[in-house]
């Protein structure tokens, strides 16, 4: 056969061949799964409505999937299946089973459910948020544990009232008649803060709030990267443009990552920052310090783990703030209280201290009633059922995937009541009704007391409430977290009054078009509100 005709054949061939390949992937899951979706049957859950291979997937793409999950676990119950191409999914929000997964048995990680971060932040190697309990994965969590320290966090808390303020100046220059997207602007506000915290150095994210930003855009980018990486179309078709997109993106994130662990090498982090921790930790794979691969893999997972769930959490709790007068004027009338409200005629409020923000108990109920009703984590967490289990009543097999989804089992009127629905920060209050009281001790309790939030947690977790997840492998950042929703909250609601953008739709409008993204993030056109500052310039 001369070279033109065998050229002729390997291109007919060859997307034949590429075809047989991907029906294969898509089959071969399929088949290999159905001697477990045998042993799930007896579990009540949707019916399949669709072609029997795509399961439940054409119900999870027609209703956000955060909105689904919830619908089904009302009508399904406390545990339920969903079936998908590759298995039957469990899902489970019943609390006390929940808590025996997380933190009694401590079920695995599934670590497939991953294989989209790893591939897109740490070329293909495990991380912190992926890898199983090995020894690696210890020595990691150890490391940068004392990074989390309420030590620590009061020596950054300076340097976190900088870059609020320095927000805030932007949002004065603005003037009250612009509509700002308040999400974005806390994007910004978490970009700053991963820069001062984790690497010494600063991004510049809230320097002018109105102009474009390297960090900002190239970190938002691989977000986005990572919800297209769900869309088998784009990791099968890779000359589609999306997926071409996808994987530049991708590039200038990596490249992002090496700069900044270059320019690290060159100038080290001083002590208390995340990347010292980092620099300084032995691999007990290998009995020295972290490859330059593996610092990349989890300064890559830690820059996004920190960025768009702290942001949207902040972006949420100011939206509730904005959609409601009553809730506003109590957050002003205890910051009035503590000498931190500014009003006209009045001197200067003085500055916000470390010691304020545990006696903010209103704005520390707005903020834990706005984590429950949107969670940045909506999605939960999934692991492996490593033996025949009972949980919540029914026997769920070995090998099974188990999800828990946070914004499902947090507005569960199962376990949250009638009123589940509704925003009522006074349910986290003593007397606040609800039968939340037993909650309440820990909500008030200083910005990072370290004892004092394991213990909130504790307690809020027996309710079902878990916006960091629970157990050993629940949120390494969340001291970091409530810190810095504390503290722009506070200064925030301190300077100015929010209103939302007349057509956003009130805070039912935003919350419809809700995306569970990786985090649940708002719309398109973001969370717009007018900043009214309360001291005249
Ligand atoms: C409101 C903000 C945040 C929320 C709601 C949140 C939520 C969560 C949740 C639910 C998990 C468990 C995920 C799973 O099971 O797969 C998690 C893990 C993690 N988070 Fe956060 N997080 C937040 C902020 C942060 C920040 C600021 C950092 C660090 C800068 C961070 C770093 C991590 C890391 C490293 C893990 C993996 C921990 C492990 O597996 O040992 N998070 N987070």
């Amino acid at each position: 056969m001369d070279f033109l005709a065998k050229l002729v054949l390997s291109v007919l061939i060859t997307p034949l061949l590429y075809g047989l390949y991907l029906a294969s992937q898509v089959l071969w899951p399929y088949v290999k799964s159905i001697p477990l979706r045998r042993r799930l049957a007896h579990l009540p859950g949707p019916p399949v409505t669709g072609w029997f291979i795509l399961g439940n997937v054409p119900d999870l793409v027609r209703t956000p999937v955060h909105q689904c999950m919830a619908q089904w676990t009302e009508r399904y119950g406390k545990i339920f299946k969903v079936e998908l191409p590759n298995t039957t999914a469990v899902v489970l929000t019943d609390p006390e089973a929940v808590a025996q997964v997380l933190k009694v048995e401590r079920f695995e990680k599934l670590t497939t459910s991953y294989q989209n971060m790893e591939k897109l932040t740490a070329e293909q190697q495990p991380n912190i948020l992926t890898e199983p309990l090995s020894a690696y994965y210890k020595a990691v969590r150890r490391a940068v544990t004392p990074a989390f320290s309420t030590a620590n966090l009061k020596r950054f808390f300076p340097r976190l009232l900088d870059i609020t303020q320095r927000a805030m100046a932007g949002l004065e220059a603005a003037g009250p008649a612009a509509a700002l997207d308040m999400d974005r602007l806390a994007q910004r506000l978490t970009i700053d803060v991963i820069g001062s915290f984790a690497f010494d150095r600063d991004f510049g994210a809230t320097t002018d709030i109105a102009q474009p930003n390297e960090a900002l855009q190239v970190v938002g980018e691989l977000m986005t990267a990572l919800q297209r990486m769900l869309n088998p179309l784009n990791r099968w078709f890779w000359w589609r443009k999306e997926a071409r997109w996808l994987w530049a993106s991708r590039r200038r994130y990596d490249a992002l990552v090496r700069r900044a662990l270059e320019d690290l090498r060159a100038r080290p982090p001083a002590e208390h920052t995340l990347l010292h921790h980092l620099m300084h930790l032995t691999d007990p794979d290998t009995g020295k310090p972290l490859s330059a691969r593996r610092l990349r893999c989890e300064t890559a997972l830690f820059w996004i783990a920190g960025f768009e769930t702290t942001a949207h959490a902040i972006g949420w709790t100011l939206m509730f703030i904005a959609g409601s007068p009553e809730v506003e004027a109590r957050i002003s009338s205890e910051l009035e209280g503590a000498g931190l409200l500014a009003a006209p005629g009045r001197p200067e409020p003085r500055q916000l201290s470390w010691g304020d923000l545990g006696g903010l108990k209103y704005l520390n109920a707005v903020i834990h009633e706005s984590m429950r009703l949107m969670p940045p984590a909506s999605g939960g967490t999934v692991r492996a059922v490593p033996r025949d289990t009972e949980l919540a009543g029914y026997t769920v097999a070995k090998g099974a995937m188990l999800w828990i989804p946070f914004y499902a089992m947090q507005r569960s009127e199962r376990v949250w009541g009638p009123d589940a629905a509704e925003f009522r920060p006074e349910r986290w209050l003593s007397g606040g009704g609800g039968g939340t009281a037993g909650v309440a001790a820990g909500v008030g309790v200083g910005a990072a007391e370290e004892d004092d939030i394991v213990r909130a947690a504790d307690a809020q977790a027996a309710r079902g409430f878990l916006p960091f997840s629970e157990g050993p492998r629940s949120c390494v950042g969340q001291s970091l977290a409530l810190l810095e929703l504390r503290t722009a909250l506070a200064l925030l609601c301190g300077r100015f009054r929010f209103r939302l953008a007349d057509d956003m739709g009130g805070v039912q409008g935003a919350v419809s078009e809700a995306r569970q993204h990786i985090t649940l993030k708002p719309g398109d056109r973001g969370l717009l509100m007018h900043a009214i500052p309360r001291m005249p310039p």
